[in-house]
């Protein structure tokens, strides 16, 4: 196994240009190809997960250009009219392909396969099957009920009055309110249970709108949508910064400051992991506030006790921030981080506990307390991209630590420890 010997770092110092976020990245590239007409996509996130969305889209016969650095993609929308494949389109373990793609091509002509890695396949999405099949979608399984993979028979929905379960992933209603314009028919989606995740629906309905397609809903509850819609293509849209990805460099900042110039993200952002600056100026950082870049630099930290259930990515962050707080840190309702990319809840317990912190593992919170002392170790990973750039915090606040599969990160930020190391003294 590949591993990466991380040395103390004493302080950060410099700017770091954010890569495009991964959430608006995948949710352009399908409304691009879904628009009739050609759409050109600016500061387009080179990862993993957008590697599959771009396999999956050549597949369906969708033609994208891409620039040598992969960050400009010029997209020729073909209105939703797809080839059928000649094989399974595969997705990885991404999430916002997987999901996204299963309610698309259940609404349009055609016979699809998705299949994933071994986590996709452990990661639930009966939700969304659920929901499609009321609404007269051929969706079924073809291993095990309410996982993928999934064999698709598309162009069987009609729209109508529909119910769907939040309690899990809002990835789930992401999927339905994009596909919800293909149906023939107008339909009215209502939440069951708690809708999770909650800014990334902000997300979705902000991208549809930009591709010309507007969602009527009442706090979040009710979402209708018209039927027989085409999204239109757009001459250019830029990406804003990955906000999950400022996460690991705003922390930086505030553990060992000097000072941090994040670009890509700031005061405008859509992306609701924006809100884990937030929770850093009551941990202690001191933040400038701009538009579309942070300045961030150390401030004396403090454990806090969050609800993080709006944040859960960058919520991650806060977990090894904690170990340089004074005092307990408590991340709470974030169950569904047993649901990811691996069980964060139980990951980040043992490792937390390997690197010396006491650690409270809930059903849906975990509890950290910082260490006396630091064991100097090799921290494992998960396949999960988000452990590997959460434990760099520990070589940040001063201590060193060994990272086991450091490229895990490819997932949604393949150039982490290279950016990490360009502000680091
Ligand atoms: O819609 C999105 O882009 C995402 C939604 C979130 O998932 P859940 O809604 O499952 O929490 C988040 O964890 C994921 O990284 C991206
Ligand atoms: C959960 C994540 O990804 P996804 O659900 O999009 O696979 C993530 O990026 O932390």
């Amino acid at each position: 196994m590949e591993q990466l010997r991380l040395e103390p770092i004493s302080r950060v110092n410099g700017t770091v240009t954010l890569p495009g976020s991964k959430s608006l990245s995948n949710r352009i590239l399908l409304l691009a190809a879904l628009a009739s007409g050609t759409t050109v996509v600016e500061n387009l996130l080179d990862s993993d997960d957008i590697r599959h969305m771009l396999g999956a889209l050549k597949l369906l016969g969708v033609n994208v250009t891409l620039n040598d650095e992969r960050t400009v993609a010029t997209v020729e929308g073909v209105s939703g009219v797809f080839n059928t494949p000649t094989e399974p389109l595969f997705l990885g373990n991404a999430g916002t392909a997987y999901r996204p793609l299963t309610a698309v091509l259940a609404a349009v002509a055609g016979e699809y396969e998705l299949i994933g890695e071994p986590r996709m396949e452990e990661r639930p999405i009966g939700h969304l099957v659920d929901a499609l099949q009321a609404l007269g979608g051929d969706v079924t399984y073809t291993k095990h009920k309410d996982y993928p993979p999934l064999k698709i028979v598309g162009g069987q929905i009609k729209g109508g009055e529909v119910e769907i379960d939040g309690s899990i992933s809002s990835q789930f209603l992401t999927a339905l309110l994009m596909a919800a314009p293909l149906f023939n028919g107008d339909t009215t989606i209502t939440i069951k249970g708690t809708l999770v995740s909650k800014p990334y629906i902000d997300i979705t309905l902000d991208v549809m709108a930009r591709f010309g397609v507007n969602v009527e809903h009442s706090d979040y509850a009710t979402f209708k949508v018209k039927g027989g819609q085409q999204y239109q293509s757009l001459d250019r849209i830029m990406v804003e910064g990955d906000a999950s990805s400022a996460s690991y460099f705003v922390a930086a900042a505030a553990i060992a400051g000097g000072e941090i110039e994040i670009k890509g993200v700031g005061a405008k952002s859509v992306q609701g992991d924006i809100g884990f600056a937030k929770v850093m100026e009551q941990v202690g950082a001191k933040i400038d506030w701009y538009d579309e870049r942070l300045v961030v630099r150390k401030g004396e930290l403090k454990g806090v006790d969050i609800d993080a259930n709006a944040i859960p990515d960058a919520a991650m962050t806060l977990a090894t921030v904690a170990l340089f707080a004074k005092g307990p840190t408590a991340i709470r309702n974030i169950y569904n981080w047993r649901v990811k990319e691996t069980d964060r809840l139980y990951a980040m317990a043992t490792e937390l506990r390997k690197v010396g912190a006491q650690v409270v593992e809930g059903e849906d919170f975990i509890e950290i307390t910082p260490p006396e002392t630091f064991n100097d170790v090799a921290v494992d990973t998960y396949d999960d991209h988000r452990i590997a750039m959460c434990f760099a915090m520990v070589a940040v606040g001063g201590k060193p630590i060994t990272i086991n599969d450091p490229k895990c990160t490819y997932k949604t930020f393949p150039t982490f420890f290279n950016v990490l190391a360009s502000v680091s003294e």
